[in-house]
């Protein structure tokens, strides 16, 4: 089957005045179509950086990377992905369906099919009776849902996320990591999520990608198989526990003691 993701010994060094940083060292990486894949590590792990490289918003120094078995280059021009960052990104002076239906655009798709989609993808992130509002009537998780609708519009079969969540309380960040599972299981797409949140990775993943910094590298990779459910009720669920406990391990480099162990 065709990967989503393939890294093969990506590496990557930026030239500073002080002396080159290496940011990424012998990255291998394989995300299977439909998988969700989070990266998780301390500041500076090169998480963002993998990211960049795989949207092709910069070029490794070494290494192969392949999106569906094409360059990534290739991969960006023909938008097989779509991108959400920690900043919803939203254009200002368009409405929240008019902001959706961007990559539709660029895209070409005409403009009644344009409305239909845009319709169904308000529903899908709960924003059907907000379509006519600006970026700046809305509250940071509704801009949030516009960003991800945004990014599915054209059904990628690959979404990069990089903290898109970061931003938002508590409440919203588990109400959006609810809706993401249920929208990337709906729609089949791969996902590439960065994040610094454990409990966020562990819930939202198939596979935690643990890395370490000094140089950037992959150190630990961790299957939740936690299944296709991603309820509630998984929050308070032993098998989730066990699997935060191992992702902290994994991050500290050492056994975590637990509380009921003491
Ligand atoms: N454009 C750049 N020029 C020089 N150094 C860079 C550049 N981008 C990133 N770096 C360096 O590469 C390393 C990895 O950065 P990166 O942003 O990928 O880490 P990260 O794991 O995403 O960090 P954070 O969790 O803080 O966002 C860091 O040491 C950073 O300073």
């Amino acid at each position: 089957m065709t990967l989503a993701v393939k890294a093969t010994g990506v590496g990557k060094v930026f030239a500073a005045k002080a002396g080159d940083v290496t940011a990424l060292t012998g990255v291998d990486l394989e995300v299977e179509a439909g998988e969700f894949v989070s990266l998780i590590g301390p500041s500076g792990c090169g998480k963002s950086t993998l990211l960049r490289l795989i949207a092709d918003l910069d070029q490794p120094s070494s290494g192969e990377l392949s999106i569906f078995d094409k360059p990534a280059r290739r991969a960006r021009i023909d938008q097989d992905y779509g991108i959400a960052f920690q900043q919803a990104g939203l254009l200002p002076w368009r409405t929240v369906a008019a902001n959706i239906a961007l990559p539709l655009e660029l895209h070409g798709v005409a403009k009644p099919a344009r409305e239909a989609r845009v319709a169904e993808l308000a529903e899908l992130v709960g924003l059907t009776d907000f379509t006519d509002r600006f970026p700046d009537q809305l509250s940071g998780g509704m801009q949030q849902r516009v960003a991800i609708a945004r990014a599915l519009a054209a059904s990628p079969k690959l979404l990069l996320m990089d903290e898109p969540f970061g931003a938002l309380d508590e409440m919203t960040r588990e109400y959006l990591q609810g809706e993401l599972t249920r929208i990337a299981s709906e729609t089949g797409a791969a996902v590439v999520f960065v994040t610094h949140s454990i409990p966020e990775a562990v819930f939202l993943s198939d596979r935690v990608v643990v890395m370490s910094p000094r140089p950037g590298r992959i150190t630990d990779v961790i299957a939740t198989g936690l299944g296709a459910a991603r309820d509630e009720a998984l929050r308070e669920n032993p098998l989730y526990f066990e699997k935060v406990t191992a992702v902290r391990e994994a991050l500290h480099g050492t056994k975590v003691e637990r509380a009921n162990e003491r």
